[in-house]
């Protein structure tokens, strides 16, 4: 069985290299660039799909959708969820990382950005940007939803959905791609490579680039890898770390 996973293309904020989290940004043109290429990457090495899973922020349901277009695939179900969203930046979200690097020191940025269970500092409840207020979570449980979230929370929420909902699929034959982000990747790839929260900690996803995932029937992990350029993908995962050095 395969599992592909992709991190949606570089957003508007990516490019500013702005804290994110639950923003709900836009791509940026490279952005809907990188998405096309992924859906070419897929398409040319014979990979199709029976259903989709995304979050509920439109950088990722955009890549998922310029994917699927690439693909001659849109009419394919997509299941959205917040329970892949991005994890919660909490008070981070809109600050420059570099600027904050700074301000902060690069340390406390990488703490802030990789650590397995420190959270950043939290949104006030009264912030406009608490999703207890945003129409986008009006049907979630609202004590469910944070103001600010570590990678273990991230864990939390992520690996629950992937054994409950997405295996359900995959154990019926189903062929699943699923659009995330940077953190609700980082959430399975350490717990399908059952990395420790120090190994977790160098993993950074590259932007637009399709992740596969294999396992036996009885779902144990036996091949990862990344389609496409490897010395390019090493070059983009290496950016994406450097995003919390300061200028
Ligand atoms: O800002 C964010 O939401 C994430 C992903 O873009 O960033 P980081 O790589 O710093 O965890």
């Amino acid at each position: 069985m395969k599992l592909v996973l992709l991190r949606h293309g570089e957003s508007e904020w990516n490019r500013l290299n702005l804290f994110t989290g639950w923003t709900d940004v836009i791509l940026s043109n490279k952005g809907i660039k990188e998405a096309a290429d992924a859906g070419n990457m897929l398409k040319g090495k014979g990979y199709d799909f029976d259903i989709c899973y995304t979050s509920f922020l439109k950088r990722a349901v955009d890549t998922l959708n310029v994917v699927l277009d690439t693909m001659d695939r849109a009419w394919l179900p997509v299941v959205k969820n917040w329970k892949l969203n991005e994890r919660h930046y909490g008070a981070l979200q809109g600050l420059n990382k570099a600027e904050t690097a700074e301000k902060y020191g690069e340390e406390q940025v990488k703490i802030w950005r990789r650590s397995f269970d420190v959270r950043p500092p939290a949104l006030e409840p009264d912030d406009p940007r608490n999703p207890q207020l945003q129409e986008q979570y009006r049907n979630v449980e609202k004590s469910e939803l944070p103001l600010a979230e570590s990678l273990k929370d991230t864990i939390a929420r992520v690996i629950p959905y992937y054994e409950n909902v997405i295996k359900k699929d995959m154990l019926e034959g189903k062929r699943v791609l699923l659009v995330a982000h940077g953190n609700s990747i980082r959430a399975l790839v350490k717990y399908f490579e059952n990395l420790s929260e120090d190994e977790i900690m160098g993993v950074n996803i590259p932007t637009g680039i399709p992740l596969v995932y294999e396992f036996d029937d009885d779902f144990n992990m036996t091949d990862h890898y990344y389609l496409g350029d490897q010395s390019i993908i090493e070059t983009r995962m290496k950016k994406v770390a450097e995003q919390g050095k300061a200028k």
